[in-house]
């Protein structure tokens, strides 16, 4: 038997689990408030608050670092690959110690996984990081050259469930057209035709939907007007865009449970900064449809804020439902997907990737 240890760092919460082979025994998760996050100016800054998440979880559950075969994290900023398994090695932890992709939590899921593998003595893992890259060559393009778009997006938890739907529709993955909505901190939509994410929006650099945490896309002038005002550094304006924008700009809160709250007890602006919100989602999720020619057997709603059954679900349903049948699996399935890609390599049915070899292949590729 085995027993993996997951560690899924996301923008507003760590989420932990312990599995015997398929089978989860154990899990929880922790929610960080936006006033809790403010304190640390960089992402590697909460590593010690984050570890300090899972010593309490694994002494509270009985369990020690020495128990588990192997402990996979999710997988971060890193240069676009392939979607897979991967062995953490140094050449990955110092990229993302260094945050040369960016800042965001998932890159601590790999730096915690490995620290936390050494002092055991056994391999640590990633899993489908947020950096696969499946775009079809006309997605790539912005509108200008210097500024290509990229693949960064919820890829774990976006191939898991719509694995998931393709078989309640009686297909294989490879054979469906889904469009995949991941809500949670960042809000990723995902056109997934016949298993290739052939284009998704950047759900953390300014692209998509406002989200709990992150503004979206915004106006563009306006925007450069407000960084050359000489009012602003750099890093305040990024702040404003990323941890700081979207719920939490306009309400003070990345938590979708606080607005619906807020929302039941008559709050207005609560309610229209909200509804905003699933309009954008349903905005991105029509322009999907149509880079999918109309062509989609299902949406799939996922990640945290697809709990809100009431509000989110009910709105996005009203706007959406024309297109395509809409599958709701609140929450998703990456803690899952995370221990079935280590199980596959400990049984031997898969080999894992190697980062750096696979960075340059998809390079080369790129480059011809
Ligand atoms: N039961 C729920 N009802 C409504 N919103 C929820 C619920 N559970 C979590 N959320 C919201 O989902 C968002 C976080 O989603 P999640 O997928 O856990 O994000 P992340 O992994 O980025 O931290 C937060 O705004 C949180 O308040
Ligand atoms: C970096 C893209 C994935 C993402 O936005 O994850 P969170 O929802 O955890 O912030």
């Amino acid at each position: 038997m085995y027993r993996i240890l997951v560690i899924n760092p996301g923008s507003t919460s760590t989420k932990l689990a312990i599995f015997e082979n398929e089978d989860m025994i154990l899990s929880e998760t922790l929610r960080h408030s936006s006033d809790e996050l403010s304190r640390y100016d960089t992402i590697f800054d909460q590593y010690e608050f984050r570890k300090g998440v899972i010593v309490d979880f694994l002494e509270k559950s009985g369990y020690s670092i020495h128990d588990f075969s192997a402990i996979v994290g999710r997988g971060g900023l890193l240069s676009p690959i392939p979607g897979g398994t991967y062995e953490v090695n140094t050449s990955m932890i110092d990229e993302l110690k260094q945050a040369k992709y960016g800042e965001h939590a998932s890159n601590l899921g790999a730096v915690l996984a490995y620290e936390l593998a050494r002092i055991a003595g056994i391999k640590s893992y990633i899993v489908d990081p947020v950096v696969v890259d499946e775009l079809a060559e006309i997605a790539r393009l912005s509108g200008h050259p210097e500024l290509p778009r990229k693949s960064i997006f919820h890829a774990l938890n976006q191939k898991a469930v719509a694995r998931r739907a393709a078989a309640e529709l009686g297909k294989n993955y490879e054979d469906a057209n889904l469009i995949v909505v991941h809500m949670g901190g960042g809000i990723s939509v995902g056109a997934h035709v016949k298993g290739k994410v052939v284009d998704v929006n950047n759900a953390l650099d300014g692209d998509g939907p406002f989200t709990p945490e992150r503004s979206g896309t915004l106006p563009l002038t306006q925007l450069i007007d407000l960084c050359f005002s000489g009012k602003y550094s750099k890093e305040w304006v990024m702040r404003r865009i990323k941890g700081n924008g979207g719920l939490v700009a306009y309400l003070g809160t990345n938590s979708a449970i606080e607005v619906q709250k807020r929302i039941s007890e008559g709050d207005k602006k609560a309610e229209i900064v909200y509804r905003a919100m699933s309009y954008q989602i349903a905005k991105w999720i029509g322009k999907t449809a149509a880079a999918m020619r109309g062509d989609v057997d299902a949406i799939v709603l996922t990640g945290g804020l697809a709990y809100d059954e009431r509000y989110m679900i009910s709105w996005l349903k009203e706007y959406v439902s024309f297109i395509a049948p809409v599958f709701v699996y609140p929450g998703g399935d990456e803690e899952k997907a995370l221990a079935l890609g280590v199980l596959r390599v400990l049984r031997g049915q898969e080999k894992a990737k190697i980062y750096s070899k696979e960075a340059e292949k998809w390079q080369k590729i790129m480059s011809l």
